[in-house]
């Protein structure tokens, strides 16, 4: 399971998050994509590379397959697992804007400044099953696109391409977005208010704080963190330097993270949390840490070359 987050600061910068929850990892590695980086982009979707770039992924014959990432422009994309519903065109379709599946963070973040332009670009995509190779058959993903101004979700179904505005701003696994938006009008009697309470005819009061807070589902579910994911996002107050907001986004994402032992997957392994990562727009810096090292590292896009004909692992 995965879950993916952003929030602004006070000033209206843009933080945006993402736990990779799996049973195992890929190998992946923190990597920037300078601009001018020509991909083997199979239908020609992205002939160079426009915005540097830096993220999460693994580089499978000289590409980045990326898990998340964010550019030079501030706009930020995650993949999470989307199976039972991700349903990519079979084959390219003449005269549109056809993207492979395993391309799709790449080509929004090489190509696009704003939410505003990949949603534009977007009205004329395919997304394609067309696999880098054939041991990387396309994942089933769905995908949140972030900027300064909001954030949108992409899901690629059997009903073909559909953008959801996203005015929560967090993303979880199945079912869909629209699902998932519904199923919040569930908890509407959760609050992070310290009230007393007449429910009994006199007024009692809680057991210290995060009594309202009953009925917030606390389990790894999808549903569940979604729900948990953006009550936290909806109710944490608005920071104004870059730390406190690091510390945010890795504290809200606690918060939805899983634990060894917690939930096995359907082979019977357990998932767990396998990194976190928060990008910051301004400053243009990756965090992340793994389940292993809690150490949030930090690496800013502007400490490599911006321009460049290769993957650079960071
Ligand atoms: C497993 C990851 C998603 C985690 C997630 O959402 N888990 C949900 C669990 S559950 O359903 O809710 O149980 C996804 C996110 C990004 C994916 C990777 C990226 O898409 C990049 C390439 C794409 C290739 O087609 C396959 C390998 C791969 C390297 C992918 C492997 C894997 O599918 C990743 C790492």
């Amino acid at each position: 399971m995965c879950t993916g987050m952003r929030f602004n600061d006070t000033e209206g910068r843009m933080f945006f998050g993402r736990n990779l929850d799996w049973t195992f990892d890929y190998g992946e590695r923190a990597l920037v994509v300078p601009r001018g980086f020509k991909p083997a982009s199979p239908f020609g979707a992205t002939s160079e590379v426009s915005h540097a770039l830096i993220g999460m992924g693994i580089v499978e014959e000289g590409q980045p397959l990326l898990f998340d990432a964010g550019n030079d422009a501030g706009l930020a994309v995650a993949g999470l697992n989307f199976p039972g519903y991700a349903e990519y065109a079979p084959a390219p379709i003449e005269g549109k804007t056809n993207v492979a599946a395993w391309e799709f963070p790449l080509w929004v973040a090489a190509n696009f400044a704003t939410v505003d332009e990949v949603a534009a670009a977007l009205r004329d995509a395919v997304i394609v099953d067309e696999p880098i190779a054939p041991k990387w058959p396309s994942s089933l993903l769905h995908w949140i696109i972030g900027d300064a101004t909001r954030s949108i979700v992409v899901e690629y179904t059997a009903a073909g391409m559909q953008v959801f505005e996203n005015p929560v701003d967090v993303l979880a696994n199945q079912p869909g977005y629209n699902w998932h938006a519904e199923n919040l009008r569930n908890y509407l009697n959760v609050s992070s208010a310290f009230d007393s309470k007449g429910a009994f005819g006199q007024p009692l009061a809680p057991f210290g704080a995060g009594a309202s807070q009953r009925g917030l589902p606390g389990d790894y579910s999808s549903p569940s963190r979604f729900v948990r994911a953006a009550y936290v996002n909806a109710n944490y107050p608005a920071k104004n330097d870059e730390a406190a907001n690091v510390s945010r986004m890795f504290h809200s994402l606690a918060q939805v993270a899983m634990v060894e032992g917690g939930a096995a997957a359907y082979d019977g392994k357990f998932e767990k949390t396998l990194y976190t990562s928060c990008f910051s727009a301004v400053t243009r810096t990756y965090y992340f840490n793994t389940y292993d090292d809690v150490t949030i590292r930090s690496y800013r896009l502007d400490d490599y070359p911006l321009e460049g004909d290769r993957v650079i692992e960071a």
